[in-house]
């Protein structure tokens, strides 16, 4: 491709920018391997269903539960956290995701779950978590290693949508993840361009600036925050998020006192043609009320037509988007250095 990136210096940029890249085609490849899934667990003691995992493995979670909000016949929790709720039980089915296989707020509430006498399925590229698995029996998922957790959102969420269209729970099938595959091999050419590249383009103008993002609750409440996710930890900037309609019964009033902050914000509004209409009439609403208040305020829409597509088409553009606000700032977007900090403390503790 023709873009030129010698705005880039010292930073190891390469690896980020080949996982972009091949996004497509690791997508394809989660689609074979999810296809071969094997399960034991008794679908038809399945009452109510509990994700646990952390950062980029809740994500692919967050996307599946926003996407199913409509056709799943049972209730979806997805827990970040070392507890697991008092209604965990024999009838739930608990899917736990680490790429790693190491955070040990999944590891310990897998094991609750496990004495509560859930169904367990892991989702794992190896580490404990799969040792886990084999030595207690339960089943699980081995996705490929060796990429940073949240560049492996394809292998992290395609075995869990595969899992749910198993069971029955998911209304959308092959027409939609091929539409998302050729959705995505398209934009990639776009958004890995030296020309005319929205990524690019977006990521100049939200330089030095704090980015506010707002969507509707529904399908795009995980996708605005893998925005937020992508931002902190590949452009290591902070980045906040809220959605509608809730934000409009409070947070839209905290809009008086910023003046100050004018020219440090960016307001990003992420929205699908499928929005409920009351809340596109709210966001447009929010919009106006903000005009003026803002560095730049940018209106993303979603493209493609099913479900799927629509998610990932945004989730793309955030990837590229906080790629290149990382180069811009001469940083590497791979290594999440206070996060490890954070870990090697806990382990003295
Ligand atoms: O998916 P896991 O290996 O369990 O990791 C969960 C999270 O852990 C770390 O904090 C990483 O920096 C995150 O990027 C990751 O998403």
């Amino acid at each position: 491709m023709g873009l030129d990136l010698s705005f880039i210096h010292s930073v190891d940029t390469q690896n980020m920018w080949d996982l972009l890249l091949n996004f497509p085609d690791q997508w394809k490849d989660a689609m074979n391997l999810s296809e071969d899934i094997e399960l034991t667990v008794d679908q038809s003691a399945v009452r109510n269903i509990c994700f646990v995992g952390m950062g980029g493995s809740a994500l692919g979670a967050d996307l599946l539960r926003a996407y199913c909000y409509h056709c799943c016949p049972y209730p979806i929790q997805v827990v970040r956290h070392y507890e697991i709720p008092g209604w965990v039980g024999e009838d739930t089915l608990v899917i736990g995701c680490s790429f790693s296989g190491k955070t040990e707020e999944t590891l310990t509430a897998l094991t609750s779950a496990r004495e509560r006498g859930a169904q367990v399925i892991g989702i794992t590229s190896g580490g404990n978590l799969m040792l886990k698995a084999a030595s207690e029996n339960f089943d699980y998922v081995k996705i490929p290693s060796g990429m940073t957790p949240r560049a492996a959102l394809g292998y992290i969420f395609l075995p869990l949508f595969y899992i749910f269209r198993q069971f029955g729970f998911v209304d959308e099938g092959e027409e939609a993840l091929e539409e998302t595959y050729q959705l995505m091999l398209q934009e990639n050419e776009q958004l890995s361009n030296r020309d005319d590249n929205e990524a690019l383009d977006l990521a100049t103008q939200l330089q030095d600036t704090l980015p506010i993002i707002y969507s509707d609750a529904t399908i795009m409440e995980p996708v605005n925050l893998r925005w937020r996710e992508q931002f902190q930890e590949s452009a290591k900037t902070l980045a906040y998020g809220n959605t509608l309609p809730e934000m409009t019964h409070n947070e839209i009033v905290g809009w008086d006192r910023i003046a100050h902050l004018t020219g440090r914000l960016s307001l990003i509004l992420l929205v699908d043609n499928k929005d409920h209409e009351r809340v596109k009439k709210r966001m447009a609403i929010v919009e106006e009320m903000v005009e003026g208040q803002t560095a730049s305020l940018h209106v993303l829409g979603t493209r493609g037509e099913s479900r799927l597509a629509r998610m990932f088409s945004l989730i793309q553009l955030a990837d590229w988007t906080s790629f290149y606000l990382a180069m811009l700032s001469n940083t590497d977007p791979t290594p999440v250095t206070k996060i490890d900090l954070l870990k090697s403390k806990l382990a003295e503790t």
